[in-house]
């Protein structure tokens, strides 16, 4: 099973909007609320890919019910733990030109002992785990190095997908796989370029780093060699949460024991195909199939 670690899960809403005047005020079109936090979309994905799933972090208050609530109704098998202080929302504002402005609450207080009690939580669910996923920011109260301290208890895969401290933190707790984006890869080792980044990243404990280059594709810094993955155009359409896809194909890529391109391959059909979807958590299928066969996976 992959177990997707949340630990600041949100009730993500979605505008879609022709286009914003700051300052003003905007009539808003459709409107989406769902279950969300990096590590739900990925168990969304995961799960619409066949693969056995189990969503955990930490949940608190009115808005913590309407997650699970959201969860059952998909049919997302979850385990949070918990907490006191109320969930988060995000809202995130999609243009028509195909911008997605994306606002993130900071996510609710958590406690020492209830940091302890995930901890538990945590260990417990790691006997039926094949891959761990750790992914999106870290709520006020939780240790900055939380990362590291979930990948070192885990005895098998760990992907990590974090921005800012919880990477450069987490690393040290030897993930299996990093995946920034190329602004974090360069926050994050004070880089330019995302192949030196991701060597400095390999050398404080990342296992391998695949870096997102937005519609450029991704790259695979690994210990068996390194390519490059290129989409064959621009997808339009709602960009959040295609990183997510991406890692849902790299979790499963793991369990599967894949090869570097093969996965490479797959993290970005995906994460392409989930650009064209409306929504974070979700992905258009035929285009992933179609994708599959265009993309070119190179050496470098
Ligand atoms: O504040 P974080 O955890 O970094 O990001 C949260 C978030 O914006 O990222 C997802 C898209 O990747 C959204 O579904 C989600 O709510």
């Amino acid at each position: 099973m992959i177990l997707t670690v949340t630990l600041n899960v949100a009730l993500d809403v979605t505008y879609e909007t022709p286009v914003v005047e700051w300052g003003g005020s905007n009539r808003v079109g459709a409107v989406r609320r769902r279950a969300g936090g990096k590590g739900v979309n990925v168990a969304r994905v995961a799960a619409a890919l066949g693969r056995e799933v189990v969503a955990t972090g930490l949940i608190g208050g009115d808005t913590g019910e309407l997650i699970r609530a959201d969860l059952d109704a998909a049919g997302l098998r979850h385990s949070f733990h918990g907490v006191r202080a109320e969930s988060r929302r995000t809202v995130t504002v999609v243009e028509e030109h195909g911008a997605a402005t994306v606002f993130n609450e900071g996510g609710p207080e958590v406690a020492a002992g209830e940091w302890a009690g995930f901890l538990a939580h945590f260990r417990s669910l790691l006997p039926a785990t094949s891959v761990v996923v750790l992914s999106g920011s870290m709520p006020p109260g939780v240790p900055p190095d939380a990362y590291a301290v979930l990948a070192e208890a885990s005895d098998m895969p760990v992907i990590l997908d974090a921005d800012g401290a919880a990477l450069g933190l987490g690393v040290a707790g030897r993930p299996t796989l990093v995946k920034p984006n190329a602004e974090e890869l360069a926050r994050a080792t004070g880089e330019p370029s995302p192949v030196e980044g991701a060597l400095a990243l390999r050398a404080q404990g990342a296992g391998a780093v695949l870096v997102s280059l937005g519609h450029e594709g991704m790259l695979a810094i690994t210990p068996d060699g390194n390519w490059r993955a290129v989409p064959p155009g621009l997808e339009t359409g709602n960009p959040t949460g295609a990183g997510d896809a991406a890692v849902a194909a790299v979790a499963s890529g793991l369990a599967d024991r894949a090869s570097w391109p093969e996965l490479l391959r797959h993290a970005v059909a995906l994460s392409a195909a989930a650009v064209r979807a409306p929504v974070a958590g979700d992905f258009d299928g035929p285009a992933y199939a179609r994708l599959l066969s265009e993309i070119v996976v190179h050496p470098l």
